[in-house]
């Protein structure tokens, strides 16, 4: 490219080589050089000053460009040789410390690089201010044309917006504002590195008025780390792991495969009773932002949900809604893939923080009921075999893989605390086979009973799939399946059905699930499903019967296998303990 004084001077020469040329004359016009005509002879370079028009031929004005340019290039170099790069590099850090000194305002400098270190606050900083730059007038631009880089970082669903380089913004915390800025420049050439440098050298500085030194310090750098962490998990994808077997559970393998987890659900299309479903979405907030209290009170930072009832019915669902409400990870584990307890306690080692793990089935995944039946065994001798039993008190199957007592370690033992912010979820579809160690406060703080579907959830179903209000259906028909919808013990999934099947006519669809429900019911009452289910509980098998003692025992308010809400008890001991 040619230096905007060397093309001035091309057209100074040209023009005065030739006054008469029209097109160089205008020219140096638009380039506001003096008109030629005035200028006097002394006004040129020493050079050219004994040079008159005629002299001034084709050959003579190359070789004049050429020693020209040849100076410049001469100039720079001893420019550079006379200010070295470090020298440069002192000047200007010496101009910016004097003009600190003499400023009201402190600096802080937000390397991107600390050392060979990646320093998270850059990051962190960054994030807020690509964010906050998308939120209403929290950070406001200096100028209306500040640029703003785009970004989309992987495993990200969205688009972050960034501070340009060498850009400045304003943010306004508890009234102040600070300036931020984003200073990039070329990096030194680098000696020989072990870890290869970025070729730019990017940081941000932030201005504030020293006044408000105190401000920086206590919390608004506080503010923003939080900020961001929120940012970047609602920007990254949740990911599904599951184990699998034979993997190497040695220190280098991670033994979970991954895939992006996209599951729709949400507590908003969840079909459930909206005070359950509030109620379970404030104990997850409150768990999230209780890191405080479970420090406080001494407690591992974990909190274990017990999801039970009839298959289809939104057991998985939830999970799914709880890893999207809270933005966490989901770790399926699947017990029968495990060899043994220690490698169950690898895999939990392996997990990260704020996330949900899942153990699907919990009853066929592992022999539960073998305590209850030890129990009995060493009660009909009348004593306590040692041999076989744990140590705890717990019976471990002969030969299987995982125990029951590798599993109780792993939610609520010793290890279980490695690692914090993690939920464990059991599901089951009978209750009544788990054995009472494992519903025991602590360990399953809340006991979820997810049921047949009644007419709240019906109506979510109504407006998740046919985008139909209450008011939007026909009364009449609103009423007859609210009469009989829980006569029906019809699951939400078998309801989503004929939802689905019909979804093109809403009309269509709710009165054939209207008849769906009838139907249900007609059939239920021939059958003397109610009757006979009457029956059933007044003749319940003495194994039963021991069973629901066993949790009426544990449950301080007796509810817990009906709606399986309960606030949590403490000091509640496992009565095999
Ligand atoms: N409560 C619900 N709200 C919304 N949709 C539901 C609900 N229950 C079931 N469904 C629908 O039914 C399908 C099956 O539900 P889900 O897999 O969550 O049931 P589940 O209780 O986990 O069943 P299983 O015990 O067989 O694992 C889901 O795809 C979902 O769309
Ligand atoms: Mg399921």
């Amino acid at each position: 490219m040619t230096p905007p004084i060397v093309y001035k001077l091309k057209h100074l020469l040209l023009s005065y080589s030739n006054k008469t040329t029209p097109t160089s004359l205008s020219l140096s016009q638009k380039l506001s050089l003096p008109n030629l005509k005035n200028l006097k002879k002394s006004q040129f370079p020493l050079f050219l000053q004994n040079r008159t028009k005629k002299e001034m031929k084709m050959s003579d004005y190359w070789t004049t460009m050429a020693s020209l340019v040849g100076m410049l290039a001469f100039c720079q170099t001893i420019l550079q040789l006379v200010f070295p790069p470090e020298l440069r590099l002192a000047l200007i850090h010496l101009l910016t410390r004097m003009r600190h000194v003499f400023s009201s305002h402190t600096y802080f400098d937000i390397t991107e690089i600390d050392g060979v270190n990646t320093n998270e606050l850059y990051n962190a900083v960054s994030l807020y201010l690509s964010s906050s730059v998308t939120v209403n007038g929290a950070v406001s631009s200096t100028s209306n044309n500040t640029r703003l880089s785009l970004t989309r970082v992987p495993n990200s669903s969205s688009v972050t917006f960034g501070l340009s380089n060498n850009d400045r913004i304003t943010d306004v915390f508890n009234g102040v504002t600070v300036l931020w800025e984003h200073v990039v420049v070329q990096r030194q050439v680098q000696s020989f590195s072990w870890r290869p440098m970025p070729e730019e050298k990017r940081g941000f500085t932030l201005q504030i008025s020293k006044r408000d030194k105190a401000l920086v310090l206590d919390s608004y750098l506080d503010h923003i780390v939080g900020k961001a962490e929120e940012i970047r998990r609602r920007n990254e994808e949740r990911l599904l792991y599951t184990n699998s077997r034979g993997v190497s559970l040695d220190s280098r393998t991670h033994p979970w495969d991954s895939v992006r987890f996209k599951h729709p659900s949400t507590f908003e299309t969840l079909a459930m009773d909206p005070e359950r479903k509030k109620r379970i979405m404030e104990d997850l907030r409150e768990f999230a932002n209780g890191q405080g209290f479970y420090q406080k009170t001494g407690r591992a930072w974990k909190r274990g949900y017990l999801l039970y009832g009839p298959p289809g019915t939104g057991k998985s669902s939830l999970i799914a809604a709880m890893a999207n409400y809270l933005g966490y990870d989901i770790y399926d584990l699947e017990l029968t893939e495990v060899q043994n307890n220690s490698e169950l306690r690898k895999l939990l080692m392996k997990t990260s923080s704020k996330s949900i793990i899942v153990i699907e089935d919990i009853d066929c995944s592992i022999s539960l009921t073998k305590r209850e039946k030890v129990k009995r065994k060493n009660n009909n001798n009348g004593c306590y075999d040692p041999d076989l039993t744990n140590g705890s008190g717990l019976m471990d199957e002969p030969g299987s893989s995982v125990t029951l007592s590798g599993l109780l370690n792993f939610t609520d033992g010793l290890w279980s605390c490695c690692g914090s912010e993690r939920i464990f979820v059991f599901t089951t579809n009978h209750i009544e086979k788990l054995d009472s160690a494992l519903l025991r406060s602590g360990r399953m703080d809340m006991h979820i009973h997810m049921g047949f579907c009644r007419f709240q959830a019906l109506k979510i179903l109504l407006k998740n799939y046919l985008r139909m209000e209450e008011g939007e259906v026909d009364g009449v028909v609103l009423k007859e399946m609210e009469e009989c919808v829980e006569e029906a013990e019809i699951t939400p999934a078998d309801v989503s059905e004929v939802l689905i099947r019909n979804r093109s006519d809403a009309e269509k669809a709710v009165r054939e699930l209207l008849c769906v429900l009838k139907e249900r019911v007609v059939r239920r009452r021939k059958s003397g499903g109610v009757k006979k289910k009457k029956e059933e509980g007044e003749h319940e098998d003495e194994e039963a019967e021991e069973e629901q003692e066993k949790r009426a025992l544990d449950s301080p308010n007796g509810n817990r296998e009906f709606f399986g809400f309960e606030d949590e008890k403490d000091g509640d001991e496992d009565a095999d303990k």
